[in-house]
């Protein structure tokens, strides 16, 4: 397995190493007719470009909340975030989505790829909608250079029904990778997975960092945390503990 850049159509960010994601005294509280339910409270960190950057963190401790702030699918009720400098929660509902189309790979627990298309066409239909400005014509090939990524070239005109679990993971990957986005998110993506796969894919995420990516990745499980590069771990909310890089400051 080799990692091809694509013709870079993203653009560059901050120097390798330096924070691309700032999180600054960010809460979160859900409002109800009955009550307020206090989320995540006053969470302040940053995360290194490049970084295999883990949020950690029992069930209900606030991760999945997290992540949705840091997609820009949810708006933190205080506190903001800076994407290379840029706060994301001054854009409105367009250009967010549009802005998440270009930035942002997600990668779900349970692959979430469309069952009735091939591999290939899975990563066809992210460049779609992510608005791909690459030229038409090379598409194609691009999307097949995706999945060569992931080791999965061969194996582009099957359906998901025909892949193991863990190549189907593989394929949501490439399906992230489609608008070349400087950052994947994935939620639990080993959560469905052996160990194995598991493995296979903490080995593409490892290979994707060293061409710059930065992958950020919640699990609850401590062995899969320890691969990461740097991160945070929450309880009830707050960041409990914290690895090197991952705090502006010096507030580790
Ligand atoms: N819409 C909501 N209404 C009320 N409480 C909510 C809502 N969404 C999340 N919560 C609560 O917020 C807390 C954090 O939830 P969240 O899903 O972010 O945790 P998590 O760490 O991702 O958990 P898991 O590992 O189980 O997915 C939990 O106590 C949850 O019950």
């Amino acid at each position: 397995m080799q990692y091809q850049p694509s013709s870079s159509h993203a653009p560059s960010y901050a120097p390798m190493g330096s924070a691309l994601i700032q999180v600054e005294h960010l809460s979160h509280t859900i409002i109800t007719k009955k009550q307020n339910i206090p989320i995540l409270h006053d969470i302040s960190f940053v995360v290194p470009e490049a970084s295999l950057f883990v949020i950690n963190g029992p069930s209900g401790s606030g991760k999945s909340t997290l992540l949705n702030m840091l997609t820009g699918i949810d708006r933190p009720t205080s506190g903001r975030i800076l994407f290379a400098g840029e706060e994301i929660r001054a854009k409105g509902e367009d250009q967010l989505a549009k802005w998440r189309g270009r930035h942002v790979g997600i990668v779900f627990q349970f692959f979430q790829l469309i069952l009735t298309l091939s591999a290939q066409e899975n990563v066809l239909l992210a460049m779609e909608l992510g608005g791909c400005r690459l030229p038409r014509r090379t598409w194609r090939q691009h999307a097949l250079s995706c999945l060569n990524t992931v080791g999965l070239g061969a194996f582009a005109k099957r359906l998901p029904s025909e892949l193991s679990g863990g190549q189907q993971q593989r394929v949501a990957i490439a399906r992230a990778l489609a608008n070349d986005p400087p950052v994947l998110i994935a939620d639990e993506p080993t959560g469905n997975l052996d160990s194995q796969s598991a493995q296979a894919i903490f080995q593409i995420f490892v290979q994707l960092t060293s061409h710059g990516k930065t992958i950020i990745y919640v699990t609850h499980d401590p062995t899969l945390a320890r691969r990461a590069s740097s991160g945070i771990e929450l309880s009830d909310g707050r960041i409990v503990q914290s690895l090197p890089g991952s705090m502006s400051g010096g507030m580790q």
